[in-house]
């Protein structure tokens, strides 16, 4: 069996019919993993944040068929996220939807081994779900549900297993009967079933065990499915065991894999390797012929018929100057395979950020295909012709089902084989810098409609040259044998053939076999499956170590993550954008972790606006709360960071508040929103209502200026909205003509409100206002301690230099007094430094400053002295809630009068008059 493709059976019947508690039993003597759709629908309803909850409780109630989209995703994430490779799959598909709907998604990357039928009469089924009903807590068994799930089952699930019949893929079985008879009988390799049959078949003999001899063949099946007058023997045991044996290599195997390794004394004419003596094997060529047909809804996963590269069309097309002439070969000997020992000078030994997370991957060939109408393949050199009987062999990826944490381990440099040395390492491709504007960029492979490849033109022509320069590399020449043996490992760096190329490549897993690898093409970004072998995978010559990887991945700003379920038109429109010839991109962030933050836009278009508006309209609209935070839109902030801010509003809720933070963003925004007062804007929301949770500007009544919001409620009768600031954090109702979509210019921005709370402080309402009328309209320090779910603890300095006025600030030089923290912020250089005079005191007003002048060191005493009295003042005027505001605010600059003149004064005494 290949390790590249996980082994799935159907399991359907009627409700009832007892799927699962029969599931239960093969998945324990078997080894399967058991997934029911049924539960995993339920379990996907039940969790707080789902958006999908209410939509699939009314189907489950109503006996009705949930969207297969939902279905289809849940069970593939069930199956990703197992990290195993055999799976019962129960209660699916159940119409004619849900075949179609898997087909589309997983088609040809799973193979089907067979679909039981537990076989069950009406009755029998509706009194199990009546009795299991008390005490499953299930909102689908009682009587109502039940007549609506037995008439879904015949309309809609019958048909499902007459189609699979036809496809001679049914195992009947009669569920009828006790638990223990409808069993496994291990170890004797039956499969032991009785003949009660169901109210639609007549039983033509009662309690026979049947021989599950692999010799029953599809005819004889056939013919009893056509005349139902008993049950047809069930081979399913077989299958079971060979399903298992096959999940190790068999001792044979693992001696060719070994054998595959050690062809240093081959000679030309390598042996086309054998690894198609595995039944899926060959029906993973047979699918590949399909596989132009579902293309569509294949393309956001593993599509590893990369078979197309045409390259030199590509560079034609793209008008690359490329060398055809082999690059000057060093007939020094290249030294042997222990490039961990000796890795060539000036390389990078840390390992490479560019190892394609699991998930959706897309071939080359479709960027081929979008960038070049030439599709000839006019190849003159002979180590790169294609020929169709090097078909990659291969036809189906693992990368879908790749169980993502050990990519996770990869990026954190930790081999999941423990075994795997980290070894010598290409460098990375150079960092993108915020801000920095780049044209004619390809997108090399789009991962999913959030994540790209990208190729700078430059990198496009050196990921070109390294072509050129490894099909004429005498190492990577297919018709002779490597010099060098290639010991395949994990995290290894290796040069990969696929048709009449070699590409660097990065090795990610390797199956349990030893016959086929993941790899990561580390120039243009996609992870595909490989056959081990010298045909296939090399090690790469040393001259192919130093040239950077020639993509970069990025996220796109703005674009939800696609965990989410898109439907395939969706995703189709998705990958048309992303398959234009170039594009222009402004970086908005880069990190070297997760790559760049990234505007893609073509001749003005903004491609991340568009793939947007088609993700959302189809996230579900229900209103709740949460959705907007899937699209919400944050700096990614970190613990230590310190950064400039205004207070901005209460959250209303608790003691949490929002800062709105200063940087060049709010800069920008700031100008685009001045920018939109002047023009009035007249494609307000007049004649129709804003979409709840959409991003839009709207005008904020107190000062008539227009900010960005988001739409938290409509009402249609008043013509009004209820909005959220997403740069403030707070709400307002305004009219529909006070909103208006919001301009690309700002979309993609961050929202600058942030929601904090300060940390073991818990400030009333009250003592926040108050805190409010020493802090607003002032710029603050906050420094970032923790992040939790909802909101940052921070900490707060206050830049009491701004405080100050200007005046005061003037007497203080000119009296040439201690300076008291002065340091100014205005010129943004430099954090201010005053700081909390002990951790405790972190969160409440109390700031004690440090200075700048030496001579006021001497003072240390004298002003510890006066600051704690300020505290003491601070801390008073924080409870003197029930002044009026006249009378906080007078206090308030009493307060600082005082301050300057004890420190003016320079002079213990007066600080004890204070
Ligand atoms: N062969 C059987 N005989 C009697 N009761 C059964 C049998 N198989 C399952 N049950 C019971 O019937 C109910 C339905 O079984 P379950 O496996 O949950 O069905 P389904 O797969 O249709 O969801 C459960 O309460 C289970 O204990
Ligand atoms: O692929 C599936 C599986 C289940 N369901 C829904 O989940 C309910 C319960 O299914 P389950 O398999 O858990 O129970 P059964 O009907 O087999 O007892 C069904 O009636 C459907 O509404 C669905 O829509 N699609």
């Amino acid at each position: 069996m290949s390790f590249t493709k996980p082994n799935v059976i159907f399991v359907l019947g009627g409700p009832g019919a007892g799927k699962g508690t029969q599931c239960t039993r093969i998945a324990e003597t078997y080894g399967y993993v058991h997934l029911s759709a049924g539960d995993l629908l339920r379990e996907e309803a039940a969790k707080p944040a789902s958006t999908l909850g209410k939509e699939i409780n009314e189907h489950i109630k109503n006996g009705s068929i949930v969207p297969v989209a939902i279905t289809c995703k849940l069970l593939e994430n069930a199956m990703n996220n197992s990290g195993k490779q055999n799976f019962l799959i129960d209660g699916f598909p159940r119409n004619k939807d849900n075949v179609d709907g898997w087909k589309k998604a997983l088609d040809g990357k799973v193979n089907i081994q067979c679909v039981l039928f537990f076989d069950c009469d009406e009755k029998t089924c509706v009194a199990r779900c009546l009795e299991r009903g008390k005490a499953s807590g299930r909102t689908d068994d009682n009587e109502e549900s039940l007549k609506k799930r037995i008439v879904t089952y015949n309309e809609s699930t019958r048909p499902v297993i007459q189609f699979y019949e036809k496809e001679n893929l049914v195992k009947r079985i009669d569920a009828s009967n006790d638990v223990d008879k409808i069993n496994m009988q291990r170890p004797s390799n039956r499969y032991r079933v009785s003949h009660q049959y169901s109210h639609h078949h007549s039983p033509s003999h009662d309690d026979d065990d049947i021989d599950l001899s692999p010799t029953n063949s599809y005819s004889d099946e056939k013919e009893d499915f056509k005349q139902p007058t008993g049950y047809s023997p069930i081979e399913i045991s077989n299958e079971l065991e060979s399903a298992i044996r096959n999940l190790r290599p068999s001792a044979s195997q693992r001696k060719k894999a070994k054998a595959n390794l050690n062809v240093s004394k081959q000679k030309a004419d390598l042996p086309q390797l054998n690894l198609t003596n595995d039944e899926n094997f060959n029906e993973q060529n047979s699918n590949k012929e399909n596989s132009s047909q579902d293309q569509q809804s294949r393309r956001w996963f593993p599509n590893p018929d990369i078979g197309h590269v045409d390259s030199d069309a590509f560079i034609r097309h793209n008008h690359v100057e490329c060398s055809q002439q082999p690059v000057e070969s060093n007939d020094q000997i290249n030294p042997p395979a222990l490039l961990t020992a000796y890795p060539p000078a000036g390389i990078s030994t840390r390992p490479t950020a560019v190892v394609a997370p699991a998930g959706p991957t897309r071939s080359i060939s479709m960027f081929v295909a979008s960038n070049s109408s030439i599709k000839t393949v006019n190849d003159t050199n002979p180590n790169t012709r294609l020929n169709s009987t090097d078909q990659q062999t291969i036809t189906s990826s693992t990368s879908a089902f790749q169980p993502i944490a050990n990519l996770r381990n990869l990026l954190n440099g930790k081999s999941t084989n423990k075994s795997a040395p980290l070894l010598m390492d290409i460098p990375q491709h150079k960092a993108l810098v915020r801000g920095q504007q780049l044209t004619k960029v390809h997108i090399s492979h789009p991962q999913s409609p959030s994540i790209v490849y990208l190729m700078l033109h430059e990198d496009f022509n050196t990921a070109c040259r390294l072509l050129h320069e490894m099909a004429a590399h005498p190492d990577l020449q297919r018709d002779q044998s490597p010099t060098y043996a290639f010991k395949a490992q994990v995290n290894r760096l290796c040069a990969c053939y696929h048709e009449g190329r070699w590409f660097r490549c990065r090795i990610t897993q390797i199956s349990p076999d030893f016959s086929s690898a993941t790899v990561v093409y580390l120039d243009w970004g996609m992870t595909i499956p490989m056959q081990i072998g010298p045909e296939y995978i090399r090690r790469l010559p040393n001259e192919f170590y130093a040239e950077p990887t020639c993509s970069i991945m990025c996220h796109l700003d703005g674009v939800p993550n696609t965990n989410e379920l898109i439907p395939a038109d969706c995703l189709s429109e998705c990958i048309a954008l992303l398959s234009e010839n170039e594009y222009d991109v402004t970086v908005n962030g880069y990190d070297s972790n997760s790559g760049g933050k990234v505007i893609l836009s073509v001749n003005g278009r903004i491609i991340n606006d568009q793939i947007r508006q088609l993700l959302i309209p189809n996230k579900s609209m229900s209103v709740d709360d949460e959705l907007i935070e899937q699209f919400r839109h944050e700096l990614p902030l970190t613990v230590g960071d310190e950064l400039k801010a205004l207070l901005s509003s209460f959250s209303g809720k608790d003691d949490s508040f929002y800062v709105l933070l200063v940087n060049e963003d709010t800069v920008i925004i700031d100008r685009a929103m001045s920018q939109l007062q002047e023009t009035h804007f007249s494609n307000g929301y007049t004649s129709e209502a804003p979409r709840i949770k959409t991003l839009v500007v709207a005008r904020y009544a107190d000062d008539g200026k227009w900010y960005r919001a988001w739409i938290k409620s409509v009402c249609i009768q008043r013509q009004q909205a209820t909005v959220f600031f997403v740069d403030f954090g707070n709400e307002s109702t305004v009219m529909f003509e006070d909103i208006s979509p919001c301009p690309e210019s700002v979309r993609t921005l961050p929202w600058l409100g942030i929601r904090v709370r300060l940390l073991d402080e818990t400030m009333s309402h009250d003592e926040l206002a108050a805190f409010w009328k020493i802090a607003e309209s002032n710029y603050i320090w906050i420094k970032i301690l923790d992040i939790l779910k909802d909101s940052y603890i921070i900490q707060i300095k206050i830049d009491y230099t701004l405080i100050l006025r200007q005046e005061r600030m003037q007497i203080l030089e000119a009296n040439q007094g201690v300076h008291v923290g002065v340091q100014t912020l205005s010129n943004d250089q430099s954090l201010p430094t005053i700081r909390p005079s002990n951790y405790s005191d972190a969160n409440s007003i109390v700031m004690t400053p440090s200075f700048t002048d030496p001579c006021a060191t001497g003072n240390d005493p004298l002003i510890r002295n006066l600051f704690e009295m300020i505290s003491n003042e601070l801390r008073r005027l924080r409870h003197r809630i029930n002044d009026s505001d006249e009378a906080s605010q007078d206090r308030h600059s009493q307060l600082m009068q005082l301050l300057f003149s004890s420190v003016n004064l320079n002079n213990s005494n007066n600080s004890k008059r204070l």
